[in-house]
């Protein structure tokens, strides 16, 4: 008997498969009959996508061909991770969420609802696959798109198929969760084709209490399992609560801070001032802005500051303004570590008035607030520094506190410039101008499988932040003559061996690594090693083969034809 039975995963349709392995997979017949190279089969996909007329519908296309041929897919996009991340991730997976109960074609990963409370061991059991890392999201703050509830499914989704495009985590080993606690989206509830429940949010003790049960049976189910929280509106209860249980981190909070001290440590570079001169101001005193705000009190104390000084280097700006301990208002536990105290009991209120009186070097943009960095705003950066740092971060690209254009045009091609969302390159004044992206891409796919390989046992805030410093290593020397603060996406997933690298080390220095083996080994032997276990797209047919010739298929002297085949592979239906 065959050690195939009938096909399981989407991608055993491949029609790039020639006959002997449709044999073998029992999916001959069940494909057309041409036997394609990968040219042909993108030549079709590509013309496909071409004739889409928004990117909605071309969103819609690549979901249908994971669906249908896993493979091709991941193909397509490692050969096209410019041109086709920005359909499967920010910007488009946004307008997705807002419409995925309108767009809804099939389930793409689990659903557990509140009253599953109880039953949720039972309810993973069901998934079919074995899990090594799974993104979870309640909906509740979907990029800076607000409360989405289930719909939010999108989220998790694009967050995998990175994974598996840029740090190749196995497809099948991957498990997109949402988890469906309510939603205050009253324009939602009241939609009937809302596919989660009409309920308010549930209580936050209700919630823990729902989480505890999760992250016990995950956990229990798939022992090694990594757990990557995203898109929660309250982060730091679960992080506080798990981090040090679990092996789990938490994107928003700590991929985005690390991704920001990579492009931060080039960017200081090459503005030409030291460290220890540099000040920011950040618009957006939330969970994303405290954690990157954090991460670089971090890189500062490493360039020799104390926590103290480096913790006065930031100027947080919420709704109501300056960030001050005498501002009169409760501020919420996160944002007093930064609440200023040096303000002579005077409150800003205007972004534009606060960097008046910081004249910062730096400008962070972490409020969802579009276009807050206006023309004014820009001209004025521009005005005190020769290069200033202007990092407009919030997604998708319609939340972006300016666009990069806006950016070169109102500093006259001075500023050193990332956003969240990806923009186009530009020319000005005769020279080529390229944005950065600094989205936490570069580095979640890294972390996840650096914590996979080694077996972490939790993941420590010493390897999230090491995950940045490896980015800002694994620029090349093009990439750096042309004033890049972070790679070409296009190399992503040699920049996440590098950034793999980084946090297996971190994880061997912490002590919290479970798989010693791999300690002994060189940088250079340990890239090997980590590549050596990312999934590639191009060898899944090499894989197949050398399943058939392990099972002696050859050894009959046929060389693999169809008729050696027949009589090898017992059971199979020809
Ligand atoms: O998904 C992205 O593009 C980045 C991110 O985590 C967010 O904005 O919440
Ligand atoms: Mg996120």
């Amino acid at each position: 008997m065959s050690s195939r039975q009938l096909a399981t995963t989407s991608g055993d349709y491949d029609n790039a498969y020639p006959p002997e392995v449709r044999k073998y997979l029992r999916t001959y017949g069940l494909t057309p009959p041409n036997t394609e190279t990968f040219e042909l089969q993108a030549q079709r996909c590509l013309k496909q996508l071409d004739r889409k007329s928004t990117d909605l519908e071309k969103y819609q296309y690549l979901t249908h061909l994971r669906a249908t041929n896993v493979h091709l897919f991941y193909r397509l996009l490692s050969e096209n991770v410019k041109d086709i991340t920005p359909l499967i991730y920010t910007p488009t997976v946004g307008e997705a969420c807002q419409r995925w109960s309108d767009i809804y074609t099939q389930p793409e990963g689990m659903y557990l609802s509140y009253s599953d409370k109880g039953h949720i061991a039972g309810i993973l059991a069901n998934w079919p696959h074995n899990v090594e890392i799974t993104v979870v999201t309640d909906g509740s703050r979907i990029l800076g798109l607000g409360d989405l509830g289930v719909n939010g499914m999108g989220i998790p989704v694009g967050k995998l198929a990175l994974y598996t495009a840029c740090a190749g985590i196995r497809p099948d080993a991957t498990l997109p969760l949402t988890i469906d606690l309510g939603t205050s989206n009253m324009e939602l509830r009241n939609d009937p084709l809302y596919l989660g429940s009409n309920m308010d949010k549930v209580a936050p003790e209700d919630e823990i209490e729902f989480l505890d049960e999760l992250m016990a049976a995950l956990t229990e189910r798939w022992p090694g399992i990594v757990i990557q929280y995203e898109d929660w509106k309250n982060p730091f209860t679960s992080l506080e609560r798990y981090q040090k249980t679990y092996t789990m981190f938490n994107d928003d909070v700590q991929g985005t801070g690390a991704v920001i001290v990579g492009g931060f440590i080039n960017a200081v570079k090459a503005s030409g001032v030291a460290a220890k001169d540099h000040k920011a101001v950040f618009l957006g005193a939330g969970s994303a802005g405290v954690g990157v705000a954090k991460q670089l009190v971090q890189y500062f104390i490493k360039e020799g500051l104390t926590e103290e000084e480096a913790k006065k280097k930031f100027y947080l700006v919420d709704s109501k303004g300056l960030v001050t301990l005498d501002r009169g208002d409760k501020l919420a536990d996160h944002k007093t570590y930064f609440a200023r105290d040096d303000n002579s009991g005077k409150q800003i209120k205007d972004l534009a008035d606060v960097i008046d009186y910081v004249k910062p070097t730096i400008l962070m943009g972490l409020s969802t607030i579009g276009g807050a960095f206006t023309p004014e705003i820009l001209q004025t950066m521009a005005k005190n520094n020769d290069k200033p740092v202007v990092f407009p971060l919030s997604n998708p690209s319609s939340k972006s506190e300016c666009n990069f254009e806006e950016a070169i045009t109102h500093t006259d091609g001075k500023c050193l410039f990332a956003s969240g969302s990806p923009f186009p390159e530009m020319e000005y004044k005769g020279q080529q101008m390229y944005p950065g992206q600094g989205n936490n891409m570069y580095v979640f796919p890294g972390i996840g499988l650096g914590a996979i390989l080694c077996k972490a046992v939790n993941v420590t805030q010493d390897m999230i932040y090491a995950s940045g410093e490896y980015l800002s290593y694994s620029l090349n020397e093009d990439e750096k003559s042309k004033g890049f603060l972070y790679p070409d996406i296009s190399r992503i997933r040699e920049v996440s061996v590098v950034v793999t690298r980084g946090v297996i080390r971190t994880a061997q220095k912490n002590g919290v690594d479970r798989e010693l083996a791999i300690r002994a080994l060189s940088d250079e032997q340990l890239d090997d090693y980590i590549r050596a276990r990312m999934y590639d797209p191009f060898k899944e047919l090499d894989h197949i083969k050398e399943e058939i010739k392990d099972l002696g298929i050859k050894s009959n002297g046929s060389n693999g034809t169809v008729e050696s085949l027949k009589s090898a592979v017992a059971g199979a239906h020809l």
